[in-house]
């Protein structure tokens, strides 16, 4: 009982800190404060919100969010670690509530602050209520739709505008935060948006709006708090029995899907995840360390079984393919997961591969166990003489045509340029998917030099590898098949294999997305191309 009351009292106390504040000077007018005259205990019913001048006010924390609040802590840690550091995070851990914003978001840069649309959206969509959404989507127009919370408006408002495709015209009524020299002070700023509603409401005399408010069960007290709640006629307050049943929102039913997310967490670091965390941390470093010696020290057979002592597993699904014991000049085209995706192509065939890549940090090249990566140069020509030389002397090649890693079960667009260089051998299609427990070995805006270590750090982690049947590219040579048309097959056989969507979206998109930039890297000199 106690152990329940302790991060409600938390979270109560955290809302009370968001919602606090009096008009400033300057601020709009703010309604006279009065709750609704109304309270039904159920959702908002379609024929209530079919009005055009009705407007619903949606209580995101309470009740689009199934977790109601109780998981504030964990969003605010993942802006602590994922925007900030693990001492940041460690900082937050030891003094939330208290500082839950100072220590979250004081001193992080706003202009490179991406948390909020590439981390948090991940996380908050498997909180959707599907039916609360449906409720909402239920409001006759989406631009009268006021989606209201207490977290900052930069935590809240990407998932909801771009994952949950609230239109531009819909208000997201959400805290601003302060800001110094373009850092985050970590203290609130009046909500525009909140304001803008209540200055229309009060210039219309604050009833003639049609204004409905939609939150559930325990919420309702914290909804009631906030200014918006003042100007709602009715309020629809979805019972505890209600909220029970709803489920969360499938991932099928996304509004927009989730392909591309960054950030190290593959948890969500709720206070006992974080805590565990914190205490693996030591451990998982050491154990990256001697995990990557034993990588690069001893043969497959002895590294591979002492690897699966640690944690560090993996299977191959099917069988390998024909002649992989004598194949030379073999290319091999696998979906990419992590920058180790040819190492365990190479540990499957267990035999040395090639692994050709557009983008690997200096750091992981050399502490690469199948050797230097060949550097692609995204020049259609130069990349394709670099591999049509190493097929051409005899290695087995490994090629990611996506281009980019992927952590959802999604395939990007595969570059055609592959199937080009498979000649009379054709390709082999390699589906690869990885688990990982605690943390993700890539990064988009981080530095890409630790990947290897956050991937060596999990306490478990599991690669499948499976080798498709060969396709053949010799029509390609032959000009009887497009490249593009090879390549697109490729891709829909490995997500037939490990049940993924194909996409057309690639590298530029990923890159746009989570960091502002189209992932371009500077070109490598020609003479390391190939060795
Ligand atoms: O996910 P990226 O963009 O760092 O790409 C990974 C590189 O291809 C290295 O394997």
């Amino acid at each position: 009982m106690a152990k329940k009351m302790l991060p409600a009292a938390a979270n109560e106390l955290l809302s009370a800190l968001l919602h606090t504040g009096t008009t400033a000077p300057g601020r709009p007018p703010r309604a006279a404060r009065s709750s609704p005259s109304v309270v039904h205990r159920c959702a908002p019913p379609a024929a209530r919100l079919a009005g055009a001048g009705t407007t619903l006010v949606v209580d995101v924390d309470g009740a689009l969010l199934l977790s109601r609040r109780s998981l504030f802590f964990a969003y605010f840690m993942l802006v602590a670690l994922e925007a900030g550091s693990f001492l940041r995070g460690l900082a937050l851990l030891l003094l939330y509530p208290a500082i839950a914003l100072l220590g979250a978001f004081c001193g992080l840069r706003v202009g490179t602050f991406r948390a909020g649309r590439a981390v948090l959206p991940r996380w908050l969509l498997e909180d959707v209520a599907a039916e609360a959404l449906e409720a909402a989507r239920r409001a006759g127009d989406p631009a009268r739709v006021v989606w209201a919370s207490a977290m900052p408006r930069v935590m809240v408002e990407p998932f909801l505008r771009e994952y949950l495709q609230v239109p531009a015209a819909a208000a997201v009524a959400a805290r601003e935060m302060k800001t110094v020299w373009g850092f985050y002070t970590g203290l609130m700023d009046y909500c525009a948006a909140t304001s803008s509603v209540l200055t229309k409401n009060a210039a219309a005399g604050g009833g003639v709006d049609d204004v409905v408010g939609f939150s559930a069960g325990g919420s309702m007290a914290e909804f009631l708090r906030s200014p918006l709640a003042s100007i709602c006629k009715e309020l629809y307050v979805a019972s505890p029995e209600e909220q029970s049943k709803w489920r969360r929102l499938p991932r099928r039913d996304y509004p927009n899907p989730l392909v591309f997310h960054d950030g190290r967490l593959a948890f969500l670091p709720t206070p006992l995840g974080a805590v565990v965390m914190f205490m693996w941390l030591p451990l998982g470093a050491v154990l990256s360390v001697a995990r990557l010696a034993v990588a690069m020290a001893l043969p497959y057979r002895y590294a591979t079984a002492l690897l699966a002592a640690t944690g560090k597993s993996w299977r191959l699904r099917g069988a390998l393919p024909l002649d992989s014991c004598g194949a030379s000049g073999q290319l091999y085209a696998c979906n990419h997961r992590t920058l180790i995706d040819p190492v365990y192509v190479s540990i499957a065939l267990d035999r040395q591969v090639r692994a050709v890549s557009y983008s690997l940090s200096r750091v992981s090249d050399m502490l690469s166990p199948i050797g230097r990566t060949v550097h692609l140069a995204r020049d259609r020509a130069r990349d394709g003489a670099a591999m049509a030389r190493l097929l051409g002397r005899g290695d087995s090649v490994v090629v990611c045509p996506e281009g980019t890693t992927c952590r959802e079960p999604y395939l990007l667009r595969f570059s055609p340029l592959f199937a080009e260089l498979g000649g009379e051998r054709g390709v082999v299609p390699v589906a690869l998917a990885v688990e990982n427990s605690m943390f993700y070995g890539t990064t988009a805006s981080g530095w890409k030099g630790v990947d290897p270590f956050y991937y060596l750090s999990n306490p478990r982690m599991c690669y499948t590898v499976e080798f498709l049947g060969r396709v053949d590219t010799a029509t390609v040579g032959e000009g009887k098949a497009a490249s593009t048309d090879v390549a697109n097959r490729v891709q829909r056989l490995i997500a037939a294999a490990l049940g993924y969507e194909c996409t057309m979206l690639t590298r530029k998109d990923r890159y746009l997305m989570l960091v502002g930039n189209d992932g371009a890297v500077a070109a490598p000199p020609p003479r390391r191309q190939v060795r």
